[in-house]
Parts: structure tokens; sequence; C-alpha cells
């Protein structure tokens, strides 16, 4: 008999923050050291048991660029199959509650006007959610 061994995917949920501030938009850029090294994404990562995607997503902004954030509105999840795991992208768009920040992960960050986001060299999960991005703008217009 042929036995079948069905593996269940590890599924990782990572809250990411779309931050706008003066009609630009925040990127980061990974570091050299992490997976994924030098791509561009939207700050955040991997809930802590029990958290919610807001209270997930506060603390990582706190932890990754020290400031606080306004969470503004949920835009569509995204899935990514990375192999091993599931990784379930969850992006709001937030706004800059405080102003000062302070790289503690990312190698750089750039604002963009939106237009400019597909410059970078984004992880391929972010593509749908910049263009997720922009049909938010465009219904908001
Ligand atoms: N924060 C963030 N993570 C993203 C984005 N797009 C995307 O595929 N990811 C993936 O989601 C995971 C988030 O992990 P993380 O930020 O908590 O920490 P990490 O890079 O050390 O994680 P890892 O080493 O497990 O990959 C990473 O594998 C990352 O590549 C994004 O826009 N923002």
């Amino acid at each position: 008999m042929i036995e079948v061994l069905v593996s269940e995917k590890l599924v990782v949920r990572v809250p990411c923050a779309v931050i706008e501030h003066n009609g630009k938009v925040l990127a980061g850029q990974r570091s050299a050291a992490l997976s994924f090294p030098l791509q561009w994404e939207f700050p955040g990562g991997k809930l802590e048991k029990g958290e919610t995607d807001e209270e997930g997503l506060v603390r990582e902004i706190r932890e990754e660029l020290n400031v606080e954030i306004e969470i503004i509105h949920k835009l569509p999840v995204t899935t990514k199959d990375q192999g091993w795991r599931e990784i379930v992208l969850v992006p709001f768009v937030c706004q800059l509650a405080t102003l000062d920040i302070t790289l503690t992960e990312h190698e750089q960050i750039l604002w963009l006007d939106p237009e400019d986001l597909p410059s970078l060299d984004w992880t391929e999960a972010d593509l749908s959610v910049i263009q997720d991005y922009y049909d938010y703008l465009s219904v908001k217009k």
C-alpha cells in the first residue's frame, strides 16, 4: 500500500503598514542579514501569541521604527507561498502619530510618491499590496 503523507503547511500571519505622511508612502529595505535581503517591504512582522493584527502591527512598528501609528484602513489580505510555509500578509493603511523615526532593523527607508512605489524591488507579496493600495486611493478620490 502506498501511504501519502499530507503535511500541514505552517501559516504565518504578518500584519504590515502602508504608512502615509505628507502625500508620500514609506518603504523599508530589509536588512542584508535577513531573509529576502535588501528587498523592499512594508514594515511589520509576525504576530505574537494572543495579539490581534492591529496590536501586533502597532508593536512591530514601535520595535522597527520607534514611532506610533494610527491605523486608518485595512487592505485585502494577500498570501504568499514560501514553500515550507504560507505568509498571510495583512496590510493596513496607517498614518504617523509621532514623527521621529529611528531604524532598528531596516537597512534604510524611503518616502515615495505612491506612483513611484513599483520602482523598487519589493518582496513578491507586496506587488498585490501596492495594487490594492492604488485601488483604495482611487475609491477615496
Ligand atoms: N513585514 C513584512 N514582511 C513581509 C512583507 N512581504 C513579505 O513577503 N513578508 C514576509 O513575511 C515575513 C515577515 O517576517 P518578519 O518581518 O516578522 O521577520 P523576519 O524577516 O525575520 O522573518 P523570517 O526570517 O521568518 O522570514 C518575512 O518572511 C517576510 O519576507 C512585507 O511587506 N512586510
